[in-house]
């Protein structure tokens, strides 16, 4: 069986460019702790980052609905109808649940196992909450139809006790606190991966941990800047990345360099982001049709105009309908519908 051995393989991965991003996301994290920012600008982000992080995690996976739907579905303004739109549920609740109570949600193959169980517990599949009941295979679908093996995980009969063992180890590297976390979680989750423990939702947990993990550690840029939104952009990277560094995992011979660098990267993609946004939501001398230029760049789908006001309650009613008639004017934005229904949406044919 694998055996997980997190002291041996860090001291591997201090390269000067993985150094270098830990030096990076430190900063940050100590430039953009929560009492630096302001509460408002936080909750503004929070909310947005909340609907993108469930939309992108579960698209990578090919679990849809429309824009609409979706941000009903996360600010529970209806009940999901769907398959899809029950997975959809389900992610935004778990997500909802490590964002409240990471403090209190341990690194364990019971919790892993709750929130797998909460991640279904809208689709009454039996899957919810229970490992695997059959060997399973990490597949790709090529452009013919035809499937191709990418990776074989550790079988079922073995699964619940390697993910325990994982969890013990990566729970006592943790403990002997020499070794950065940013390292020890990319390695954690590639090897959460590889076992790849659920019938179904693996990605999905994969994401929900990596989270948890942060916010546990307090990096916590990604309850304000989606990380999985982030991951699905780069979907080819990321798969690239998680092929490499898998290559011989069953026989303790994988390269975890390659997935740590990609995450590390996601992670100061983030960071940036993050600065980026507080600037331009903070910065006075920015012009106010910058700010909702902004604001309806970087919303979900669809966005009215009281819900702008909302997020910019300091400019007026006429500044947002005159900087809106100018956006239309430039194509830079796109109407739809009429009256009381309208709203807008960027216009990414530009870009
Ligand atoms: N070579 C690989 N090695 C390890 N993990 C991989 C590899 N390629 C992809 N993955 C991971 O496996 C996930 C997809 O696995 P799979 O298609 O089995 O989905 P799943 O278990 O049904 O769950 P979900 O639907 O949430 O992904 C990807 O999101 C990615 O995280």
């Amino acid at each position: 069986m694998r055996s997980f051995d997190f002291e041996k393989e860090y001291s591997k991965l201090l390269t000067p460019d993985i150094v270098s991003y830990i030096a990076q996301i430190h900063e940050y994290r100590g430039r953009y702790s929560a009492d630096n920012v302001q509460k408002e600008l936080l909750s503004e982000l929070l909310e947005i980052a909340r609907i993108q992080s469930t939309e992108a995690s579960n698209r990578i996976e090919g679990i849809i609905t429309t824009d609409d739907r979706l941000k009903k579905i996360v600010r529970e303004k209806t009940l999901p109808k769907t398959r899809s739109e029950k997975e959809i549920a389900g992610y935004r609740d778990v997500l909802a649940t490590i964002h409240e109570n990471y403090e209190y949600i341990p690194v364990s193959s019971n919790m892993i196992l709750q929130l797998h169980r909460d991640l279904y517990k809208f689709s009454g599949n039996g899957y919810g909450g229970n490992f695997k009941s059959v060997d399973n295979v990490i597949a790709e679908e090529l452009p013919d139809g035809t499937k191709r093996v990418r990776f074989q995980p550790v079988p079922a009969w073995e699964t619940a006790e390697t993910v325990n063992d994982l969890c013990n180890a990566f729970k006592d590297a943790v403990n002997k606190q020499f070794m950065d976390i940013l390292l020890l979680l990319p390695m954690f989750i590639l090897d959460f991966l590889c076992i790849h423990p659920f019938n179904d939702g693996n990605g999905r947990m994969s994401r929900l941990l990596t989270l948890l993990i942060l916010y546990k550690s307090e990096y916590y840029v990604g309850q304000y800047i989606s990380i999985e939104r982030l991951i699905s952009d780069t979907k080819e990277n990321y798969y690239e990345a998680l092929q490499e560094s898998s290559w011989e995992w069953h026989e303790g011979r994988n390269d975890y360099a390659p997935f740590v660098k990609y995450m590390l990267g996601v992670i100061v993609a983030a960071y940036r982001e993050f600065a980026d946004r507080v600037e331009i939501l903070t910065d006075k001398t920015i012009s106010k049709s910058d700010r909702i230029e902004d604001i309806i760049r970087n919303s979900y789908g669809r966005i009215t105009k009281a819900e702008i006001a909302a997020q910019c309650p300091e400019i007026s009613q006429t500044t947002i309908q005159r900087t809106l008639n100018e956006l239309l004017k430039n194509n830079q934005i796109i109407k739809i519908g009429g009256g009381r229904y309208t709203s807008y949406v960027w216009n990414r044919e530009n870009e």
